[in-house]
């Protein structure tokens, strides 16, 4: 199986897990878009489903394809967020933000009654790290924030646009992509990121997940996570 074809068995395998009538918080980036996709020929078909978008990309797509999207003002329950991951550990905690979507993406699954994570199967890995962690913050605190996620052992790299230009998320911040190299304590460094002044949000996405889809050549591997407080 390619890695697209990974993507897109996990993706099938998620949109099982929608029924008639849920609020879905949608997610981001290629994974999810697969998902999207698959939640538009569900709508096609005459399913009654609302969609919680995670990013004004997501939000394009899925009103292309006529699912009816939501703000957080307009719902009170969130039955299923269905996301993509860059990492996920054996006790299914996500490094999240290649899209420069984590934040909303953590705000829509915070609020979710359950978090279905999907991936190809180079995202499954034994430890956190190798993918550097994105950390959103607002650009007035950038120059101060560089040194200060240095000296918590990281090597901070601003994200650039395509132009050369630092990448805005949607929510008007900048990102460091932080090479922390592997990471031994997810909990601390997230409790750390989460209390400097200045940071917004950061990919460590711990006690999210309830279940991993995994693609792989061998069929979409399903992990339960057990549950336990997200931060
Ligand atoms: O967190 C995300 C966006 O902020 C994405 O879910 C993550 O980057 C995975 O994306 P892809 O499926 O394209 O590899």
């Amino acid at each position: 199986m390619t890695e697209d074809e990974q993507k897109q068995a996990a993706a099938e395998k998620a949109v099982e897990y929608i029924k008639d009538g849920m609020v879905v918080g949608l997610g981001t980036g290629s994974c999810a878009a697969k998902m999207v996709d698959l939640v538009g020929a569900m709508v096609a078909k005459g399913l009654k489903i609302t969609g919680v978008p995670t990013s004004e990309a997501t939000t394009a797509q899925a009103r292309s394809l006529g699912i009816p999207v939501v703000g957080l003002d307009e719902v009170n329950v969130i039955d299923l967020t269905i996301d993509g991951t860059d990492e996920v550990d054996p006790q299914g905690r996500l490094i999240k933000g290649g899209g420069g979507a984590h934040l909303r993406e953590k705000i829509v699954a915070s609020l979710s009654d359950r978090m279905v994570v999907i991936a190809e199967a180079k995202k499954k890995v034994a430890q956190l790290g190798a993918f550097k962690l994105p950390v959103e913050v607002i650009r007035f605190a950038a120059p101060a924030l560089q040194p200060r996620l240095e000296a918590l052992g990281s090597t901070p790299t601003l994200r650039l646009a395509k132009d050369g230009t630092p990448f805005t998320t949607d929510e008007g911040n900048y990102i460091y992509d932080c090479d922390f190299g592997k990471i031994d304590e997810p909990e601390d460094l997230a409790l750390t990121l989460s209390t400097m002044p200045g940071v917004v949000e950061h990919g460590l996405f711990i006690g999210f997940a309830d279940i991993v889809l995994i693609g792989t050549d061998a069929g979409v591997e399903v992990i339960e996570i057990a549950g336990e407080p997200s931060s």
